[in-house]
C-alpha cells in the first residue's frame, strides 16, 4: 500500500524536512533481535497519527525508540522533532525537548494523591499546563485530587497519566494503548479529551489495539507489519477499506 517512502534515503537528511516530527529510516534492536526495520513516517504539527498493526508488529518499540528509551537500541536512522535531533539524545533530553510517552501500564506513583502525581511532574522545568487548566479539561481529576492515584478507576488513571504528561511543556504525546481495558463510554470520553488536546496544538501518536476507535480519532494512520511500514495515508481510508483492515489489522 505504501507507494513511496516519505523520505529519500539519499537526500541530505531529515533536518530540512517540513514535517514537525520526522521518523527517518529507523532500525531498532532488542539485543540482536531486529524489531523496527527501516521505518519512516512524518507527523505534522497538531495532527493525531494512529500507529497500528497486529500484535508484535513493533508499535510499542517504535514509540520507545522515538522517546529515546534505553531499550530498544537505535542502530540506524534519525528522529527529528521541530528541527531537534532526538536520535542524538537520551530519554531525559528528548523529554526536555517535548516528547512525552504515556506507557501502557500508566505508571501512577503509589502513595501519592492525584494532585501530588501532577505536582511531581512539575518539579522541574519545562512546566506545562497549570493544575487549574488540567482540572478544567479533566473535571474528574479535580474532584478526586486528594485521592490516592492508584485507587482511581482504570479510565481515571489513564486521564491522570495523560494529565501528567500535559503538566510538562510538551510538543508530542505518545500514547501506548490508552484505551486498554476501558469501557466504550470511557473510551469516548478520553477520545473527546484527546480532540481538545489536539485543538490546543499538541501533536499525538496513538498506538491502539482498538484500531477502529483510534482510526475514528486520528487524521492519519501508519500501519506496521513485522517491523515495516505497509500503509501511510488517511485514517478514513483504512476505515473504508475492508480488505486492508482484514489483511493488516484483522478487523
Ligand atoms: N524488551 C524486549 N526484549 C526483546 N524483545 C522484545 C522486547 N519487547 C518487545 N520485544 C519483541 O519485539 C517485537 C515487537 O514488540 P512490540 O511490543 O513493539 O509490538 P507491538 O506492535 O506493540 O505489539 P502489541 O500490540 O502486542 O503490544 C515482538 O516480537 C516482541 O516479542
Amino acid at each position: 500500500m505504501l507507494d513511496e517512502k516519505p523520505f529519500d534515503k539519499n537526500a541530505n537528511n531529515a533536518a530540512t524536512s517540513p514535517a514537525y516530527l520526522s521518523v527517518w529510516n529507523i532500525e531498532a534492536y532488542y539485543g540482536e533481535s531486529y524489531i523496527v526495520q527501516d521505518v519512516s513516517f512524518n507527523v505534522h504539527e497538531g495532527e493525531i497519527l494512529a500507529l497500528l498493526g497486529r500484535n508484535g508488529a513493533g508499535k510499542t518499540t517504535t514509540l520507545r525508540t522515538i522517546a529515546r528509551m534505553d531499550s530498544p537500541e537505535l542502530r540506524f536512522g534519525e528522529v527529528w522533532l521541530d528541527h531537534q535531533p532526538l536520535h542524538t539524545m537520551a530519554s531525559h533530553a528528548a523529554a526536555q525537548n517535548g516528547i512525552a510517552l504515556v506507557p501502557e501500564d500508566r505508571r501512577i506513583i503509589p502513595g501519592l494523591t492525584v494532585e501530588e502525581n501532577l505536582k511531581l511532574a512539575q518539579i522541574a522545568p519545562p512546566i506545562g499546563w497549570s493544575l487549574e487548566r488540567i482540572y478544567s479539561l479533566f473535571p474528574r481529576l479535580g474532584e478526586r485530587k486528594n485521592q490516592d492515584g492508584v485507587t482511581l478507576s482504570g479510565g481515571e488513571q489513564q486521564m491522570l497519566a495523560i494529565a501528567r504528561a500535559l503538566a510538562r511543556d510538551i510538543k508530542v504525546l505518545l500514547l501506548d494503548e490508552p484505551y486498554e481495558g476501558l469501557a466504550p463510554v470511557i473510551v469516548q470520553e478520553i477520545a473527546k479529551t484527546l480532540n481538545i488536546i489536539r485543538d490546543q496544538g499538541i501533536t499525538t501518536i496513538i498506538v491502539e489495539q482498538n484500531a477502529v476507535a483510534a482510526l475514528k480519532l486520528a487524521d492519519r494512520a501508519v500501519i506496521l507489519d513485522t517491523g515495516r511500514v505497509v500503509y501511510d495515508d488517511s485514517a478514513q481510508k483504512v476505515l473504508d477499506d475492508e480488505k486492508l483492515r482484514a489483511e493488516y489489522l484483522a478487523i
